[in-house]
């Protein structure tokens, strides 16, 4: 088991979302030693007393009620897809018929039990009653099936719906995130709830839980009257059926606590020896560690670190649910384990007893006895089932909740409610930025990574941020953009603060190429064309940027040009296929381990740094009308000097009266031109000014200059 992994997720989810567990909690955490394990159970000082199980269902009952608003809200919004009602009311009615149905076949079964006691007894039979008794099993089964084929053609088309509704609504949900929003662990969990297969969706497994609750509600209350109305007029049938009822209760209670722990727990291990055989495992089972293993030499050690350390933990080395497996057989060995078989036989005991008591009357016949046992027993069966249920049930209650939960999860970065630019035909003069004291340090980061920066770029002016690794140049520019907020001081554009601004606004009028861009899994036209998502259907937009980012002509040398999918987002899906099969629909076949089902690796095979960034950079020229501010974190990183030459005088035509910002650690071209260079070093401003400014200054950034000056020199 992995540390950290969830498990266990029946039941308390309330506690999962609220609040914190701590282990150490001794009121309130209950430890049991399992082998090499720590099992840490949560228990509620309040219920502390309260039987395991019973306790949970008491706690089940209470997240249910907090589910119960959500799950109302679901079914008012599954009535609003289209012909969702009538198909939901259909698929209700048939499960409801469906119910009945085992109590009309217990009616009957105790009609054919008096026909056979009357039989036995007076040696006459009513044919008529008979010949209905057996007709009835027939229709009875004859309808039960039509009912279920009834379900399965309403099933598909509901699920269906149901599925394509929320499908999108939990894209949306994901879709608007913002960047420390996404990134929040917390919002993390909250998605990975929200997480269902492509079959099927969390309202869907709702609507079905319900209603199974409700046909099972609906079989029971038939099947306890039925049941009721056949032992009414038999004597002490009511009393056998309680005791074989009670024994199925005091069964299942004893059966309950043979299963994983429930509610909230944790588990862990402290043993060095486990920790470190789990470990070797991993490294020779990884192929991540191979060349280190292999170039290193460590075969021999590995293998003898593994031996001693197997050695040494000897039996106890067993996972945690081995672990409790063990535990609980012990607990089996228990007086409940010992009663509950003999106590099996006690309606047949007390038959026996009542018989012997009353000689010349028995109470009721073999028959009926069976039929007793035999129904109570199915029917605690149900109810169990019920109670069984309940766990997943209120699960799956509680992630309706949390879907709606998370459609309403707020952005980190608040919206502005200034429209920006006031005039759009201000935006082609460029905009003035201004930092102001500004601070910042990443979420749940606890160092500054720009402390105290303040700076002005006046309109239409070009500057280029230079400065040694890690030194926040690209923090500066997510700032702009407003992915994040500063930790302190303030940012405006155009003398506004931006935090005024409608973050929509601010985004169309800017535009930044991030240094660690990534390539969608998507189409090359789709990938160009996300640049500016108003345009994005205009095919000759698309080739025009890919044009200007240099892109054009390796693009269309590929196979399917603009539609080329770098990388598939579908994974084929293919079986046994012979081993000289080294290409399948046009693509390598990956033999062996798993292929990422829908992950995507941020750079796509098959292309090189530098292409990959010149699509990224026809990405930004998307978007070169109605944009004030362009922003470009090293795009000629991966360029060769001859496209850096060719994207520089591309941009300086392009760039009109625009503001420009480029972040980079080249100095050169670009540093020669700017009108303001901030020169930075470990999260601060050291120096600014022009290229000739500073070389007069003689400082850090003259220096550097000097330093990548000298290495072209003869
Ligand atoms: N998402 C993040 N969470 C936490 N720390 C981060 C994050 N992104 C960057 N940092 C840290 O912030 C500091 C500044 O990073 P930044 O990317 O702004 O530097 P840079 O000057 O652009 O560096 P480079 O020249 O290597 O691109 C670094 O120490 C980096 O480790």
């Amino acid at each position: 088991m992995l540390p950290g992994k969830r498990f266990g997720r029946r039941r308390k989810a309330v506690n999962m979302d609220e609040g914190v567990f701590d282990p150490e909690d001794k009121q309130k955490v209950k430890r049991t030693r399992l082998g090499i394990w720590d099992l840490y159970e949560e228990v509620e000082p309040r219920l502390k007393h309260v039987p395991g199980y019973w306790r949970s269902q008491l706690e089940t009952f209470h997240e249910m009620k907090q589910s119960f608003p959500f799950v109302l809200k679901m079914l008012r919004e599954i009535g609003s897809i289209r012909a969702c009602w009538w198909l939901l009311a259909g698929y209700l009615i048939l499960t409801v018929v469906a119910a009945l149905i085992p109590a009309v076949e217990l009616w009957y079964a105790g009609l054919l039990l008096k026909i056979v006691q009357n039989a036995v007894e007076h040696r006459t039979v009513d044919r008529g009653v008979l010949f209905q008794v057996a007709a009835s099993r027939l229709i009875c089964n004859a309808i039960t099936r039509l009912l279920n084929h009834g379900q399965a053609l309403i099933y598909r088309p509901l699920n269906e719906r149901i599925r394509r509704h929320y499908s999108v609504h939990t894209f949306q949900a994901r879709a608007r995130l913002d960047v420390p929003t996404f990134s929040d662990s917390a919002v993390q969990r909250q998605l990975d709830n929200i997480t269902t297969s492509s079959r099927t969706s969390i309202a869907w497994n709702n609507v079905q839980q319900i209603l199974h609750l409700l046909s099972t509600g609906v079989e029971l209350v038939s099947q306890f009257s039925v049941l009721y109305n056949l032992l009414q007029d038999q004597r002490d049938g009511i009393l056998l059926a309680t005791i074989s009822f009670g024994h199925t209760l005091f069964r299942r209670n004893f059966d309950q606590r043979s299963y994983s722990p429930s509610g909230v727990w944790a588990a862990t291990t402290r043993d060095p020896d486990y920790i470190k055989s789990i470990g070797l495992a991993r490294a020779v089972h990884q192929e991540l560690h191979r060349k280190e293993l292999v170039a290193g030499g460590m075969f021999e050690y590995l293998v003898s670190s593994y031996r001693q350390a197997t050695e040494r933990l000897g039996s106890r080395a067993t996972d945690f649910f081995e672990a409790y497996a063990i535990h609980n057989m012990k607990n089996r060995l228990n007086l409940t384990g010992f009663l509950s078989d003999p106590l099996r036989e006690l309606p047949q005991i007390v038959f026996t007893l009542r018989a012997v008591q009353y000689p010349s009357d028995i109470p009721l016949s073999l028959a009926s006895l069976n039929l007793i046992t035999q129904t109570t027993s199915k029917f605690s069966r149900t109810l169990f089932d019920l109670f069984e249920r309940t766990g997943s049930v209120v699960e799956n209650l509680a992630n309706i909740r949390k879907l709606y939960e998370t459609f309403e999860i707020p952005n980190l970065i608040e919206d502005g409610g200034t429209p920006f630019p006031e005039n759009r035909q201000d935006l082609a003069l460029g905009v003035a930025v201004e930092f102001r004291n500004v601070s910042f340090r990443y979420p749940g980061s606890t160092t500054d990574v720009l402390r105290n920066i303040s700076f002005k770029i006046l309109q239409g002016q070009l500057c280029v941020i230079v400065g040694a690794n890690g030194s926040g140049k690209s923090t500066i520019l997510k700032l702009i953009a407003r992915l994040y907020d500063p930790t302190e001081g303030q940012i405006f554009i155009d003398n506004q603060d931006i935090r005024t601004l409608k973050l929509a606004d601010l985004r169309r009028a800017t535009s930044v190429l991030f240094q660690d861009y990534t390539y969608f899994p998507l189409s090359i036209k789709d990938n160009i064309a996300l640049g500016d998502p108003d345009t994005a259907h205009d095919d000759s937009k698309i080739r025009e940027a890919a044009t200007l980012g240099g892109a054009t002509d390796f693009i269309e040398r590929l196979d399917d040009g603009f539609d080329t999918y770098l990388t598939r987002p579908v994974d084929d899906v293919y079986s046994s296929l012979p081993q000289g099969t080294k290409t399948l629909f046009g693509r390598s076949v990956q033999y062996g381990g798993l292929r990422g089902a829908a992950g995507m690796a941020s750079h796509a095979q098959g292309l090189s740094g530098g292409q990959m960034q010149r699509i990224a950079l026809s990405r930004t020229f998307m978007r070169d009308e109605g944009v004030g501010l362009l922003c470009f974190d090293e795009p000629s990183a991966s360029l060769d000097p001859t496209a850096e030459h060719d994207l520089f005088e591309r941009l300086r035509k392009l760039r009109g009266s625009k503001t420009m910002i480029f972040s980079t650690h080249r100095f050169g071209n670009l540093t020669r031109h700017a009108d303001l260079i901030l020169y930075m070093n470990d999260s601060v401003i050291l120096e600014e000014g022009t290229h000739d400014e500073l070389i007069k200054q003689d400082g850090g950034y003259a220096k550097i200059w000097k330093l990548q000056a000298q290495a072209f020199l003869p």
